[in-house]
């Protein structure tokens, strides 16, 4: 094969403006052997994500083998089952209801054998069920499998609060880099434009070019028209802001639902950057401060978490219709999760071991009404008074 012929070129036409980051036009390689690749998830994103994957293996054979696995938590749906659903029908009626998905996109219900022989492993479910996945998987997974975690979300134990992507290099030895942008998800379903970014570290064992996940092959993976993909090595800073949003947008939600209108949220989203930003700094010193401004997975993912995301959802009907966050996730969200509700409780757990509390008042505030009651309106009362004391 000659040099022209095995190169793959991906052109998105997307500008990189200045930034150390990965090139928008990538020059692959065709691989000694296509990559197989499995989605772990098939929730609203899980699915949406699965989607975007099976279209680039079909698309890219020389790279990846074509037929992806999704791995789906089993449910009976008006007596079918939800992968015999989604393997006849190719649409996930539950969580991604009205959207076609590729043929090459096989639904399975056995989760290890969903990842027999694979190559790269998609890490896509709501972060409360990582680690019973992981425990399931332990002993299955070899450890030249590579991983990306699209999930949102801490792990915190014993260890203090880890990235998801190191529990599960932790859990399962294999690399994990992750996943995370301005992306809900069924605006990318629809194929609207969107960006996203990818971070992932080479690891030491790395096979080579060809042989191994790198970045370029990590773009050809999820880079699609319709969602542009940079490529970067700052794994904590995309997860950090991936999960930390999720807990101001339920701050945005209290107010927007109090009636307080838009200068209350872009309060809060102010606030929020910044103790998202202090979070880093304090916790993952690795992580970059200007990934929170230039990439997608910074502040463009809080803005539009805060628009439009379910954790906003969710904490308006809390507040204008007074039931709790547990009711209100159910009524609107039909088994999808809202994942600062969880992460509110880790952050203040962790934050109260390391004595940090009265550094972050708004995820304070925010956990408190979520988990104890307190009333929304004394908010604004609530961050400043611990500012006040932080002085
Ligand atoms: N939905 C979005 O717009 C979006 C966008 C970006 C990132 N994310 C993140 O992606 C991750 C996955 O979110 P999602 O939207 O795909 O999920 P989701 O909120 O739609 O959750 C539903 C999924 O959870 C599964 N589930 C229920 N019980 C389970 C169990 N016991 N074990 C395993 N799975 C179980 C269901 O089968 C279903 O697949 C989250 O961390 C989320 O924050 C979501
Ligand atoms: O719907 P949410 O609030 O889980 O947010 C969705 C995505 O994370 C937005 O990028």
């Amino acid at each position: 094969m000659s040099a022209a012929a095995d190169r793959l070129n991906l052109t998105s036409g997307h500008l990189n403006a200045g930034r150390k980051r990965s090139s928008s036009s990538v020059s692959l390689k065709a691989v000694e052997k296509p990559f197989k690749v499995t989605v772990i998830g098939s929730g609203n994103w899980g699915t949406t994500i699965a989607k975007v994957v099976a279209e680039n293996c079909k698309g890219y054979p020389e790279v990846f083998a074509p037929l992806v696995q999704m791995w789906v938590f089993e449910e009976d749906i008006n007596g079918e089952k939800l992968t015999e659903i989604i393997n006849t029908r190719h649409q996930n009626v539950k969580y991604l209801p009205g959207i076609t998905l590729p043929d090459n996109l096989v639904a399975n219900p056995d989760l290890i054998d969903s990842v027999k022989d694979v190559d790269i492993i998609v890490f896509n479910i709501p972060h409360q069920f990582l680690p019973r996945i992981c425990s399931q998987l332990k002993g299955h997974v070899n450890p030249h499998v590579r991983a990306i975690s699209c999930l949102k979300g801490f792990e915190v134990g014993a260890k203090g609060v880890q990235l998801l992507s190191s529990y599960i290099t932790e859990e399962l030895g294999i690399q994990c880099g992750a996943l995370s942008g301005a992306n809900i998800a069924t605006e990318v379903a629809q194929e609207h434009w969107s960006e996203t970014t990818v971070a992932y570290h080479i690891p030491k064992d790395f096979r080579g070019e060809g042989k191994d996940v790198d970045h370029k092959v990590l773009k050809a993976l999820f880079h699609r028209p319709y969602f542009h993909v940079s490529v970067i090595e700052d794994v904590a800073g995309i997860s950090i802001c991936g999960a930390l949003k999720n807990v101001v947008a339920l701050g945005c939600g209290f107010v927007e639902g109090l009636g307080w209108g838009n200068n209350a949220s872009a309060a809060i989203q102010r606030v929020g950057l910044g103790e998202i930003i202090r979070f880093g700094q304090m916790f993952f010193p690795e992580s970059r401060e200007e990934t929170y401004y230039q990439e997608s997975a910074g502040v463009a993912d809080l803005i539009t978490t805060c628009a439009g995301g379910r954790n906003v959802k969710v904490a308006r009907l809390m507040a204008t219709s007074g039931k709790d966050a547990w009711e209100c996730e159910k009524e609107l969200l039909n088994g999808q999760s809202a994942q600062g509700l969880i992460t509110c409780k880790e952050v203040h757990e962790w934050l109260e071991t390391c004595g940090s509390v009265e550094d972050f008042p708004l995820f304070e505030a925010v956990y408190q009404i979520v988990y104890n009651n307190y009333p929304m309106k004394n908010l604004p009362d609530m961050i400043e008074e611990l500012d006040l004391h932080e002085d």
